[in-house]
C-alpha cells in the first residue's frame, strides 16, 4: 500500500525534521536518491549527456546536487536555468563537479534537449501553484517531444502535489522520483498519467508523518481481502447478493450486473425484476434465482436471506422507482446504489435516508452523477475530483466510489483510496454495471463496503486489462477478466508469502 500526504503535512513535517538536521541534509538526502535513479535508467553514467532544467526553488536544488553527483562519476551533465534564480548551494556544486550551466535560451534549448540521454525535470516540486509559465511551459514542451527519458524530480512540474490537476502544461515523466512520501497527485489523473512509475525516495520522513490523506492499493493489499470460500462455506454463508437491476428498456443492464457478481464469485444472486428482464437474466445466467417483480407496481423487497442489495442500473427513474429504493434503504443491509438510484436520491427525496441509515451505504456515482448528487455541474467535478468525492462522503455520511480514469473512493474521516489498476478501453457503456456487481457481490460476501469499493474498483481495472489484448472491449468481454484477474491477484500474494 502506498501512502500519499498533502503538501501542508509534508511542510510541517520537513520542518519538524529538519530543525534536527544539519542544514541541507534533508536535500543531500532527496539528492542522492535522485542520481541513484538517474544512473540506473542510463545505460552507462560515464559520457551519457544529462540535462537539468532547473527551477527557482528547492525542486531545482535537488536536481543541481543530483547532476553534481552524475557529473563527478563522468556525465556530461548540463543545466538549463527556467528562472531568474537558482539554488546557490546546488548551482556552486554542479559547478565544482565539472557540470556546465546555462540560462534558458529559445534558439538553443531545442538543439540542448534533443541531445540529451536523459532529461531531469526540476522545475517545481510542491512549491508549484497553477498552470506554468515561460520558460517552464516551453521547456516542459520540448522534453516532451526530445526522445530521451525524463525523470521528475518529486513530481512532474505542472502537476498540482495535492489533487492531480494540470492546468495547462505539465512536464510528461517516464518516472518520477518522490522524497519522504507519495503526494496525493501522484496517484489521481491527471497527474497520475504525467508521473509514469513512480519511485519513493525515503528521506527519513515517516517518524514525522501522521496517517496518510490519501492510499493508493496493489494487488498484494487486495489479494489478502479477497473472501475465499473455506470448507465449513455454504451458498448462504458465502454470501447471497440480491440485484434489483435491469428493466423493460434496459435489459442488458440486469445481464451485466449479475454476471459481474457471479463471475466475482458469490454464494447465490436473486434477481428481481419484470418478466422479459428476468427471462433475459436465466437465459445468459440459469444459476440465478429470479423473480418476477415489477418493480413500478410492488415495493416488497423480500430479500430472502440476501447479504446484499445492489440497485439502480438501468432500473429507471419512475415514481415505482423510487419507492423501490425508498424500501431497499430502508432495510438494515448493506446497499450499493447506482446510475437510476443516484438520479433518484439527487433528486433530493431520499438523500436524508441515505444519510441516516446505519447499515454500510455504497453510492457508485461517475462525475456527472456525483455533479447532480452535490448540486454543481459535472465540469467541476472533473477539475477537483478529490475535493468533490471527499465532499460528497461527509454530505451523504456514506462511502462514495467516484468513477472515472482514477476511480476515488471516499468515506467519511477515512483516507481517500485513489484505484491504479484499468485502461481507457473501461469507458464504454455498461463497464458500470459490471462494476456493480463485481462490487456487490463483495458486500454480499461480507466485506465492510469501504472496502468492497476498493477491491471492487481494482478488480474491474485488472480484469479489463486482461481481457483487452491490445484491442477494444465491451463490458460483456470485461466478464471473462474477472476470473483472470482474481487468480492472478492471488498468485501474487502467494509469490510475495514465499
Ligand atoms: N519537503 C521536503 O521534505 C523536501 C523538499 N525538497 C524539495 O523541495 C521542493 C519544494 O521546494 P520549494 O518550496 O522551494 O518549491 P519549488 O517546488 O521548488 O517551487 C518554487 C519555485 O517555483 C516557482 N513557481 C511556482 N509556481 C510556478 C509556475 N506555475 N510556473 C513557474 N514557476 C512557478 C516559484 O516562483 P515564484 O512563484 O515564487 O515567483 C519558485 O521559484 C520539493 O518539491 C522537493 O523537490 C527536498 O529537497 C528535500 C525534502
Ligand atoms: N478514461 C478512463 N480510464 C479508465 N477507466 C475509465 C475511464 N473512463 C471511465 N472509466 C471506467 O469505466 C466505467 C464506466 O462506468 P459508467 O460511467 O457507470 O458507465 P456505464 O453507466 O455505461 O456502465 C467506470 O468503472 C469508470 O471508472
Ligand atoms: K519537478
Amino acid at each position: 500500500m502506498r501512502s500519499a500526504h498533502t503538501v501542508g503535512i509534508v511542510r510541517e513535517a520537513e520542518a519538524a525534521l529538519m530543525a534536527r538536521l544539519p542544514q541541507g541534509a534533508l536535500m543531500r538526502r532527496a539528492a542522492t536518491g535522485l542520481a541513484v535513479v538517474c544512473a540506473r535508467l542510463l545505460p552507462r553514467v560515464y559520457g551519457s549527456r544529462v540535462v537539468l532544467l532547473v527551477g527557482g526553488g528547492d525542486n531545482g536544488g535537488d536536481a543541481l546536487y543530483a547532476g553534481a553527483d552524475l557529473s563527478a562519476r563522468g556525465a556530461d551533465v548540463r543545466a538549463v536555468l527556467a528562472g531568474d534564480r537558482a539554488h546557490e548551494g546546488g548551482l556552486a556544486a554542479l559547478r565544482a563537479a565539472g557540470g556546465r550551466i546555462a540560462d534558458f535560451q529559445e534558439d538553443t534549448a531545442e538543439d540542448t534537449l534533443f541531445d540529451a540521454d536523459l532529461i531531469v525535470d526540476g522545475m517545481l516540486g510542491i512549491g508549484g501553484r497553477g498552470g506554468l509559465r515561460a520558460p517552464h511551459a516551453v521547456l516542459a514542451g520540448l522534453a516532451a517531444t526530445a526522445p530521451a527519458p525524463v525523470v521528475a524530480v518529486d513530481l512532474p512540474s505542472g502537476v498540482d502535489a495535492d489533487t492531480g490537476e494540470v492546468t495547462g502544461h505539465a512536464v510528461r515523466a517516464d518516472v518520477t522520483v518522490t522524497f519522504g512520501t507519495y503526494k496525493p497527485g501522484l496517484f489521481i489523473d491527471p497527474g497520475a498519467d504525467r508521473a509514469g512509475r513512480v519511485h519513493l525516495v525515503d528521506i527519513g520522513l515517516g517518524p514525522e508523518l501522521p496517517g496518510p490523506s490519501l492510499l493508493s492499493f496493489e494487488d498484494a493489499d487486495i489479494a489478502p481481502l479477497l473472501p475465499v470460500p473455506d470448507a465449513e462455506s455454504d451458498k448462504y454463508r458465502r454470501g447471497l447478493l440480491a440485484v434489483r437491476a435491469g428493466s423493460a428498456h434496459y435489459r442488458g443492464a440486469a445481464v451485466l450486473t449479475v454476471g459481474g457478481a457471479l463471475r466475482t464469485g458469490v454464494g447465490m444472486v436473486r434477481y428481481a425484476g419484470p418478466s422479459p428482464v428476468v427471462d433475459q437474466v436465466l437465459a445468459r445466467w440459469p444459476e440465478v434465482v429470479a423473480d418476477d417483480v415489477d418493480p413500478l407496481s410492488s415495493t416488497d423487497l423480500d430479500p430472502g436471506r440476501a447479504a446484499a442489495v445492489v440497485i439502480g442500473p438501468g432500473r429507471g427513474v419512475l415514481p415505482g422507482n423510487v419507492d423501490e429504493l425508498h424500501v431497499v434503504l430502508e432495510s438494515d443491509l448493506p446497499v450499493l446504489a447506482d446510475a437510476d438510484a443516484l438520479t433518484i436520491i439527487a433528486a433530493g427525496t431520499l438523500s436524508d435516508l441515505v444519510r441516516t441509515r446505519t447499515a454500510p451505504t455504497l453510492l457508485t456515482p461517475h462525475a456527472g452523477e456525483l455533479a447532480r448528487l452535490l448540486d454543481t455541474d459535472r465540469e467541476e467535478v472533473e477539475a477537483r475530483r478529490l475535493e468533490h468525492v471527499t465532499r460528497a462522503a461527509r454530505e451523504l455520511n456514506c462511502t462514495v466510489l467516484l468513477k472515472g480514469s482514477t476511480t476515488l473512493i471516499a468515506h467519511p474521516g477515512s483516507p481517500v483510496a485513489a484505484n491504479g489498476t484499468g485502461t481507457p478501453l473501461l469507458a464504454t457503456a455498461g463497464s458500470g454495471d459490471v462494476l456493480s456487481g463485481i462490487i456487490g457481490a463483495l458486500m454480499a460476501s461480507g466485506l465492510p463496503a469501504t472496502e468492497a469499493a476498493v477491491c471492487g474498483a481494482h478488480l474491474h481495472g485488472r480484469a479489463a486489462v486482461l481481457a483487452h489484448d491490445g484491442a477494444p472491449i465491451s463490458a460483456s468481454d470485461l466478464l471473462s477478466g474477472i476470473p483472470r484477474a482474481i487468480a492472478r491477484i492471488r498468485g501474487h500474494n502467494r509469490t510475495k508469502g514465499m
